[in-house]
């Protein structure tokens, strides 16, 4: 997919994150009841001097998973190292790195739904009974030799809880889900982003970035950094009005949709009369990949009620077709009322 602004996926000129992620617990704004769970469970581990519990981040992309997995590691002062499940080829690689970890580090194991199988295999007993079932030798003459490792604290992290393999799922004693972070918690972001980066935002500012970035920091702090290039080039405070600007020309709309979003949108309102409609046919009209509908563009159109997910298929949801400007026809109305009834 070509480089969207408001995809919450990661991209190139991300690296200006760094700046603004946040280092401790406290520093993180949003989550409140996840932030409330960890911090009774890094408390808890510290106090027993054991490895905490195997945790999984589930949820959309750019929500703080990697970020939250970094603060767990500083908050239990305790060594980190990061891996990622496409980049875990052989079974050695994983027991090289799980032998030369410090007693109660964490793991962090980002996509850790593209495992392959047999490092999945691995990981069962080191995550369960910290220790590795190698195989020395070759042939009949091959054996299996138990060895220790030192106990430690996988964190996965996912897109794509679904997609883990039930085994793996399980062996997580505390799954954890990101949601989708409110207005008033965005605007506390870019707020507290504004200042990192030096630059004079007005409150009216802040709020009407948070408004368009989609729940999602990763998106809040690049729509940041393009109002801020657009304040210095024009000299002004960054109010309001001046974000507005900013955001219509990037092509932003007020809920923060561009024109992918809009695109999908559209299609399904204008050649399938509000859907349903499968995700595979969605997926070749766009020429987009169905995973990157699934895990980029679906979930905050599903979040916002633009788009109803229903089991024949995708179908726009009443205010995806009062966001195109355009009246749902009588049928789909009814169809929208009765689906809306089995919901509540
Ligand atoms: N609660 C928060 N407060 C402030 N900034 C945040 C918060 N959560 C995330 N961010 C910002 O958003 C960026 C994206 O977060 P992060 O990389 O942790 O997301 P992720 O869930 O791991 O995404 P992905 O699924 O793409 O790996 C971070 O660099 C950080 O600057
Ligand atoms: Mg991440």
């Amino acid at each position: 997919m070509s480089e969207r602004l408001t995809s919450p996926d990661k991209q190139d000129d991300d690296y200006g994150e760094h700046a603004l992620r946040p280092q401790t617990l406290a520093d993180f704004t949003g989550q409140a009841s996840l932030r409330e769970n960890l911090a009774v469970f890094i408390a808890a581990a510290k106090a027993r001097q054991e490895p905490m519990d195997h945790v999984l981040f589930h949820g959309p992309p750019g929500l703080g998973k990697t970020t939250l997995a970094q603060i767990v590691a500083r908050e239990l002062g305790v060594g980190f190292r990061a891996t990622s499940g496409p980049v875990l080829q052989r079974s050695g690689d994983l027991a090289a790195i799980l032998t030369n970890l410090q007693p109660r580090d964490v793991l962090f194991v980002d996509e850790i739904h593209r495992l392959q199988p047999a490092i999945e295999e691995t990981l069962y007993p080191a995550m369960e009974d910290f220790c590795l079932d190698l195989i020395i030798g070759e042939g009949p003459a091959a054996r299996t030799v138990r060895i220790d490792i030192p106990p430690f604290t996988l964190i996965g992290a996912t897109t794509r809880a679904g997609l883990l393999a039930t085994p793996l799922r399980d062996r997580f004693g505390i799954p954890l889900r990101l949601v989708f972070y409110t207005a008033e918690e965005l605007h506390g972001i870019v707020t507290r982003g504004a200042r990192k980066l030096g630059f004079a935002l007005s409150d009216d500012g802040a709020m009407e970035i948070a408004k368009r970035s989609r729940g999602t920091p990763r998106i809040a702090g690049r729509l940041l950094r393009r109002v801020r290039d657009f304040a210095m080039v024009e000299n002004r405070v960054a109010d309001r009005a001046m974000a507005d600007a900013a955001l219509k020309r990037l092509e932003v709309d007020e809920l923060g949709l561009d024109a992918m979003d809009r695109r999908y949108l559209r299609r399904i309102a204008e050649h399938h009369g509000g859907g349903p409609v499968g995700i595979e046919t969605l997926a070749a009209a766009l020429a987009e990949g169905r995973d990157t509908l699934e895990e980029v563009v679906e979930p905050y159109l599903i979040q916002e009620g633009l788009v109803l997910r229903t089991p024949r298929g995708r179908m726009l949801g009443e205010r995806g077709w009062r966001h195109l400007g355009l009246a749902p026809p009588a049928s789909m109305v009814a169809q929208l009322d009765l689906l809306r009834d089995t919901d509540s």
